[in-house]
């Protein structure tokens, strides 16, 4: 299996987290200001990361780049996203820009795997939560970066 993971930071910490998950998967890590639109296809899986900013829009590199992402073709690809944020001072965007990215890339095809349960998180709202779960995998590196690991761990599980 071939995997880039493509990611978006300001501070770092999503940087780090896209540097464990790649580690994990044995895939790349790719900045998405480097990303080329072939990153976004030639790959059997696709994991797409993004801490959210303002409140609740994507990080900027993310939204300077995302032509890169709107022009890829996904129809059938295998997407997994990963989302950095911070409940405690943003609970009513916490991970908004894990959803922003879920509807870009439904729009353009592509099967998102990996969501998970929000059991666990202390939030009032989130555009990243659907039918009750997580779109994919919601980190919080600012008030629970304890609970990260276990998190990344039982998430790549969840990938087959
Ligand atoms: C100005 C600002 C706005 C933020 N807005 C949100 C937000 O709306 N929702 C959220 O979950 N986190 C928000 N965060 C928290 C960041 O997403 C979080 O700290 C993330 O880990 C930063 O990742 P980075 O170091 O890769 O840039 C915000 C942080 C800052 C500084």
């Amino acid at each position: 299996m071939s995997v880039n993971v493509i990611f978006g930071s300001d501070g770092g910490a999503t940087e780090a987290v896209a540097s464990r998950i790649a580690r994990r998967l044995q895939g790349r890590a790719i900045d998405i200001k480097a990303a080329t639109p072939d990153d976004f296809e030639n790959c059997s899986l696709l994991v797409l990361g993004s801490p959210t900013y303002g409140n609740g829009d994507l990080q900027s590199d993310w939204e300077a780049h995302l032509d890169k992402l709107t022009g890829a073709n996904l129809v059938g690809r295998r997407v997994a996203l990963f989302g950095t944020g911070d409940q405690v001072t943003y609970p009513d965007s916490f991970v908004d820009a894990m959803g922003i990215l879920y509807d870009h890339v439904v729009n353009r095809g592509a099967t998102v795997v990996g969501f998970t349960e929000t059991k666990g998180y202390d939030y009032t709202a989130s555009l990243a939560e659907r039918d009750g779960r997580f779109v994919g995998l919601a980190l919080d590196q600012d008030s629970q970066a304890s609970r990260s690991e276990k998190r990344i761990s039982a998430w790549i599980e969840s990938l087959g």
